[in-house]
């Protein structure tokens, strides 16, 4: 419209013809400059792009632990890579995909992944932390993932005892993006209690690697109640739940604080799917007194470099655990949340001693099927 306007000035009105010529062209002229612009920024940003993940994908190829660090980094746009570079060379990334955000006081959270950079593809775990209940199953998992080669699933999935009907296809979308070189993994504690669930992660894949973090059963039942008790305030004692009768003596296995320190009943029905060089044990009391002693022994299982090592643990007075070192550039904490170390309900020495007799027999059994005492006396 301005055009005309413009034109009616200068063309005379006879001309009408000659003046929409003219405006027609300056439009058409305006439009193709419009789109010329538009066609090379774009091209600018994906040419961008498309280099930095050729170089990245070059880079992993290459293999080497330092080669896949330079991979992560260098796919993140250059404005970020200052504020990111520290926690990378500290540990501090995610695999694959960089979490920007470890969340320690929040644990049972899925990896808080912010960053837009996502590459390689989802496969059903090679390794599952399949229990036991309050044995240190998410320590483990938090230790082990800050390995560059681990890549895990923040969260329970249930998948082989609540959510089978779901499909194996729904189980493999939850799992985190890795790499060829990399090993996915996710903890559900009650796995190693659910009668289906070996047979079922067996036919899933014979090779699915298994860690089971054991603790001195009756200390396990007594965390389990605490926790328990937490959240139902008016549950009644531990006695009361624990024994049909007490003063004779007679536990109640059908309580299931009681049942799943049954580990040798339990470990007799995982044996008839897998072998027991599939499967590892973790020490739930060395976990604590030597994270980084039992995180060996798992990265040698699961055929990982020793990469986490006692340089990366420090013990915290005031959670009475230990924790992760955190990074210079972060505040964030790298402890376990509040729900991980509970000061534990007191209950009576006979007690005790009465559930120490009664776990004894299965605590030996145990001992000789894994081959090991683990001294819960
Ligand atoms: N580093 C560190 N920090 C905090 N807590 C630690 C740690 N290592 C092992 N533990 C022990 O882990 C116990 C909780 O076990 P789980 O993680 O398997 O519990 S759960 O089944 O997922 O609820 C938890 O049990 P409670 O002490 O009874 O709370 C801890 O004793």
């Amino acid at each position: 419209m301005a055009c005309m306007l413009l034109f009616s000035r200068v063309v005379p009105s006879s001309n009408r013809h000659t003046r929409t010529c003219i405006c027609l062209f300056s439009l058409s002229l305006s439009l193709s400059y419009l789109c010329y612009c538009l066609i090379f920024s774009s091209d600018a940003i994906m040419q961008k792009t498309s280099d930095s993940t050729q170089n990245c994908m070059r880079l992993m190829s290459d293999g080497g632990k330092k080669l896949l660090h330079k991979s992560l980094f260098c796919t993140l746009s250059s404005d970020s890579r200052g504020t990111r570079e520290l926690s990378l060379h500290q540990g501090n990334q995610s695999n694959g995909t960089l979490n920007l955000n470890t969340v320690w006081n929040n644990t049972d959270r899925p990896n808080n992944n912010t960053g837009n950079v996502k590459f390689g593809n989802k496969k059903l775990p090679n390794a599952i932390i399949v229990g036991v209940k309050k044995g240190g199953t998410r320590a483990v998992l938090e230790f082990i993932r800050i390995h560059p080669d681990v890549r895990a699933v923040g969260t329970e999935t249930h998948f082989f005892d609540r959510n089978y009907d779901r499909g194996l296809d729904w189980y493999r979308s939850l799992m985190p993006r890795t790499l060829d070189s990399q090993i996915a993994m996710e903890k559900t504690p009650s796995y190693f209690v659910t009668r289906e669930t070996p047979r079922r992660i067996s036919a899933m894949s014979k090779d699915t690697k298994l860690i089971v973090v054991v603790r001195d059963p009756v200390t396990r039942a007594i965390s389990d109640y605490t926790q328990t008790l937490s959240k139902t305030p008016d549950l009644p004692s531990f006695q009361d739940l624990a024994f049909q009768n007490q003063s004779l003596g007679l536990v109640d296995t059908s309580w299931n604080a009681i049942r799943i320190g049954m580990y040798a009943l339990h470990l007799e029905n995982w044996l008839r799917y897998f072998p027991l060089c599939q499967i590892h044990f973790v020490s739930g009391e060395r976990l604590i007194t030597d994270p980084a002693g039992e995180l060996a022994r798992v990265q040698d299982f699961l055929g990982l470099k020793r990469i986490v090592t006692d340089k990366h643990f420090y013990f915290n007075r005031t959670k009475g655990f230990p924790c992760l070192k955190k990074p210079e550039s972060s505040s964030s904490p790298r402890c376990l949340g509040k729900s991980k170390g509970r000061t534990h309900i007191q209950i009576d020495g006979d007690t005790i001693e009465q559930l120490r007799d009664f776990y004894r027999p299965y605590n030996i059994k145990f001992y000789e099927m894994v081959g090991h005492d683990f001294r819960w006396e």
